[in-house]
């Protein structure tokens, strides 16, 4: 709870150097409901008897377990002092008959699909510059993996909902206009790999200018850092021509992949913030950032604590669920895992620290960046654990990888913890086979050779072998490694995979989704996150009195 507290007046800094309201922003933060709206007021700081204490406790014990970046985690919210605007802009009464939609990613694909399911009136328009991937759009297979996606674009394509490449034409026809392009962390220059690039988002908006002949609504949905809209504006009316006008509408988006129709048919807000309040609009252009750093910060906490749980021989999931029984926090987001992944969580907190940093907010960009190094701490632990419990080499042994994707559900591998877990097997010289359900095996391979990950590609490619079933891949191997929480690997026959396997054969279950005492009842040795399975290794101090 003294996290949510110092969370919101971390952003409570931001917002007065921002211009956003850090009350709208706690609302509708709030309304996210993994994340919930008690304890979320800002204020000049928590004070009482305990909160202080407790956390300077759990720091003391984090030291004295020989933690210490658990302990600097936790330490971060005692120095830190220490957005629902629904701006229901009348779109000038406008009638929207097209919709246009540029970047068919995994935002954009989605929700017009979701959008012409639910408006068939509404002819829709999903634009890319990357021919392939509208092709794959057009095509029986889908550019990205999602439940319940394949049979809503099979509904409406053809119908109402239309996949281009032609992105002038669809600009020119359309009354309303997403931008739903990518915004990275820069790759270069000032601000490189935190700072947002908006490259794309410029350039869809130099396009709209371009070719526009009459009047449009620009509605802003990627991520973008506050006052994006301002930019986007100036652009637009720079380059006004007769007969053409604009309005533009900040709505971000908050479907998580892998439950985005879901989400996107049952959200938990809507947030549309207009031009007629500045500090509305600063305010959501703010929200997609805030949420997901709470939501981030609800994992890394918990990561935190699955450290000192393993320290201490508890259970990190007893603590969730405990922790989670208390109303003002509530029990989402509170899965502890070998690490959060995905494509906007580490880029958006990254964003986030290096703007407080522009802001002049070094405690505020402190307070955030423990997030990530949590975050970073936790999937090196984990990759750790596995070399340490194979006797502390795993050159030439064949592991197998269970789960390449981020997150279940999807074939997304952006930032996915299986590519810092799998670079730091390969550099210490394991074969690795690796089985997926849903990415594919160019992408994978894409993945480990990149330059972030090996400056060897071909060695890369000799020590990977990737495979079409969790059987051929677990055969032969070392020891398992669990990355993603696909329900098959729930259900998998494990009788049969450790015969298999050589012995002793071991798992290592970065997700807790396992069947832990079975596994250990057929024979394997267990190691998981949060819980001591097996007995920690003891250190032999050769001469120390305790042998004696
Ligand atoms: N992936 C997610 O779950 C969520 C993402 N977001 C935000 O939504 C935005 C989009 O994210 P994703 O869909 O994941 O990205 P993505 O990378 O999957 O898709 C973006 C698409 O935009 C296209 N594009 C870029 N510039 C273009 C231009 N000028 N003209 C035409 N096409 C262009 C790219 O070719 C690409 O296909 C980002 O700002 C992200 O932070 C927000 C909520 C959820
Ligand atoms: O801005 C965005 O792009 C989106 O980012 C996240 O969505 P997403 O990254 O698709 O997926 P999440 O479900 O949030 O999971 C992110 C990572 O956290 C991990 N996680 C999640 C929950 C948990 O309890 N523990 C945990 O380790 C997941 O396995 C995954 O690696 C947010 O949940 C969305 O609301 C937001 O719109």
């Amino acid at each position: 709870m003294a996290q949510r507290i110092s969370s919101i007046n971390s952003l409570s800094a931001v917002c007065e150097a921002t211009g956003a309201d850090v009350t709208e922003v706690a609302k509708a933060v709030g309304l996210d409901s993994r994340i919930g709206a008690k304890f979320l007021q800002a204020s000049v700081g928590f004070g009482g008897s305990c909160f202080q204490k407790d956390i300077l406790n759990l720091v003391y014990i984090c030291e004295c377990l020989n933690l210490p970046e658990v302990a600097a985690y936790w330490q971060q919210n005692i120095f830190e002092f220490d957005y629902l605007v629904l701006n229901f802009t009348s779109i000038a009464k406008m009638v929207i008959k097209r919709i246009c939609c540029i970047g068919a990613g995994y935002v954009g694909g989605p929700t017009c699909s979701v959008m012409a399911l639910k408006c068939p009136d509404i002819i829709i328009t999903v634009v890319d510059k990357s021919k392939e991937r509208i092709m794959q759009w057009n095509s029986e297979k889908l550019p990205i993996y999602e439940p319940g996606l394949d049979d809503v674009v099979k509904t409406c394509r053809g119908r109402n909902l239309f996949f281009s490449t032609d992105i002038e034409t669809a600009i020119i026809e359309a009354d309303l206009i997403f931008i739903s392009v990518n915004t990275p962390a820069k790759s270069f220059g000032i601000g490189k790999g935190r700072a947002a690039d908006l490259k794309y988002v410029e350039g869809a908006a130099r396009m709209i200018a371009k070719v526009a002949t009459g009047d449009k609504v620009v509605v802003e949905k990627s991520t973008v850092p506050v006052r994006a809209a301002e930019s986007i504006l100036k652009i637009l009316r720079a380059n006004n021509k007769p007969g053409v006008s604009y309005q533009i509408l900040s709505n971000p988006e908050f479907l998580a992949e892998g439950t985005a129709i879901d989400d996107l048919i049952n959200a938990d807000r809507v947030l549309i913030g207009g031009e007629d309040t500045p500090e509305g609009q600063a305010a959501i252009e703010k929200l997609c950032w805030a949420a997901n750093a709470f939501l981030a910060q609800r994992i890394s906490s918990i990561n935190s604590l699955s450290a000192v749980c393993e320290a201490t021989g508890a259970d990190v999931t007893e603590v969730a669920k405990a922790v989670g029984l208390d109303s003002r926090i509530g029990a989402k987001f509170l899965q502890a895992s070998v690490g959060f992944g995905g494509s906007c969580f580490q880029k958006d907190i990254l964003n986030l620290v290096y703007i407080c940093e522009c802001l002049n907010l070094p405690e505020v960009a402190a307070y955030w960046q423990q997030v990530i190094d949590m975050n970073e701490y936790q999937k090196s632990r984990f990759s750790g654990k596995v070399i340490e419990a194979l006797f502390n080499t795993v050159t030439d042994k064949r592991i197998a990888l269970l789960g390449f994707a981020f997150k279940k559900n999807t074939g997304d591998t952006r930032e996915s913890p299986a590519i810092h877990v799998s670079k730091t097997l390969l550099d210490e010289g394991a074969k690795l086979h690796i089985y997926d359900p849903k990415v594919d095996h160019k992408q994978i391979m894409y993945d480990l050779t990149h330059a972030c990950v090996t400056d060897d590609p071909e060695k890369v490619k000799n020590s990977v072998s990737i495979h079409d079933d969790p059987y051929s891949a677990t055969s032969g191997t070392h020891a398992i490694v669990l990355c993603t929480e696909w329900d098959e690997f729930v259900s998998l026959d494990y009788e049969k995979i450790y015969d298999g396997m050589m012995k002793p054969a071991y798992i290592f279950d970065g997700r807790k989704i396992l069947d832990h005492s079975q596994l250990l009842k057929i024979g394997f040795h267990v190691e998981t996150i949060g819980k001591r399975l097996c007995r920690p290794l003891v250190n032999r101090i050769w001469g120390s009195p305790y042998q004696i």
